[in-house]
């Protein structure tokens, strides 16, 4: 095993990368240094929360109507403050702010690009000390460079992205992202405070044995995610089971799973959220970008979750991801149901 001092950190790869593009400013890679900066800072609150008063509620509600977590406040302020103070981001989206928010300064309106977060993911999990994550999503501007940024810069399709990543606080800390040229995941070093390339070139297996859904809101999800699900309790050593159901309750961390070892995640509507739960901008297009470009496939249970033209900052979607043969499955499912609701309409 090669010693980390062989090992790439996540500045000399992202450094390494811009020889890919002559005309490269260095603009991203600065952008994915900042964000990287505020997870470390996340890092270390998480890793004593219980010791510090960074549990528990904030006492408001956000946009979402949700209660908001301390940590989801102190995430959203770091890397709210990076990105701001930096020269490589002309204005963000967050899921802890009503509005977009333009940093509008000569050096910031000078930058190519625009950001939107989840700052904290899983935020349920954040005080029982279950894995917990960030998730976001990089734009280069549509509007023009020298002026502030505007709407049009966040509004943009899944596809359209430039890159997206997560960092996970589990276990080990992890920072992963991609751009179109592959997926690439780094381990935080703690004793020299480094992300270290631990996963080059990551690829989603075609199939897994593991599927990801709430399953407490099976009676209210629609009839061909039940015949889905049912089918992946019903696998057996005959057609490429048994399956087994792991759910953590933190997208980043299930998602995470399903990308190395293969595997499905499911977020349907439900007769209680027709439009789903999850936000399409800074959730559902991040990890559709990731998965994708890593082999993988994801979909909004119609049509690739890529190319829905985003309407609003925090407009909701279902979300299907994962292994592309597991979600080929469960399509060929949908497609089955709907026809026979169809036919009998
Ligand atoms: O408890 P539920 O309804 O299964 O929802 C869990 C989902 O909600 C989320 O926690 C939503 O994200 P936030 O924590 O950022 O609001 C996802 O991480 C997770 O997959
Ligand atoms: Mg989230
Ligand atoms: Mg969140």
């Amino acid at each position: 095993m090669a010693t980390n001092r062989n090992i790439l950190t996540l500045d000399e790869f992202t450094i390494q990368e811009m020889r890919a593009f002559p005309q490269a400013t260095g603009q991203l890679a600065g952008l994915l240094r900042d964000i990287g900066l505020a997870a470390k800072r996340v890092n270390v609150e998480v890793n004593k929360a219980g010791l510090v008063d960074i549990l528990g509620d904030e006492g408001s509600v956000n946009v979402q109507g949700e209660e908001v977590k301390k940590l989801d406040i102190f995430a959203n302020d770091q890397l709210m403050g990076v990105l701001r103070h930096g020269i490589s981001c002309a204005g963000i989206g967050s899921e802890e702010l009503d509005e977009i928010v333009l940093f509008d300064d000569e050096i910031s309106n000078k930058s190519k690009y625009v950001c939107l977060f989840d700052p904290l993911d899983g935020s349920s999990n954040i005080d029982v000390n279950v894995s917990i994550g960030t998730i976001f999503s990089i734009y280069r501007r549509v509007s023009e460079i020298g002026k502030p940024a505007t709407k049009e810069d966040f509004l943009q399709p899944g596809n359209k992205q430039v890159a997206a990543g997560y960092i996970v606080y589990g276990s080990s800390t992890m920072l992963v992202y991609a751009t179109k040229r592959g997926v690439n995941g780094f381990t935080l070093d703690r004793a020299i405070g480094e992300y270290l390339l631990s996963h080059p070139n990551i690829k989603c297996p075609e199939w897994g044995k593991i599927y990801s859904v709430n399953h407490g809101n099976f009676f209210r999800y629609n009839q061909g995610v039940k015949e889905y699900i049912t089918a992946c309790q019903k696998k057996d050593k005959t057609n490429g089971g048994p399956y087994t159901q792991r759910y953590i309750g933190s997208m980043v961390s299930d998602v995470h799973r399903n990308l190395i070892k293969g595997g499905i995640f499911m977020y349907p509507a439900t007769t209680e959220k027709p439009g789903g739960k999850l936000r399409l901008l800074y959730e559902c297009n991040p990890f559709a970008f990731i998965v994708q470009i890593a082999g993988g496939k994801a979909t909004n249970g119609e049509i690739n979750i890529l190319d829905v033209q985003p309407t609003t900052l925090h407009q909701r979607t279902p979300f299907f991801v994962g292994s592309i043969k597991m979600m080929e499955e469960l399509e060929s499912y949908l497609a089955a149901a709907k026809e026979t609701t169809t036919n009998h309409a």
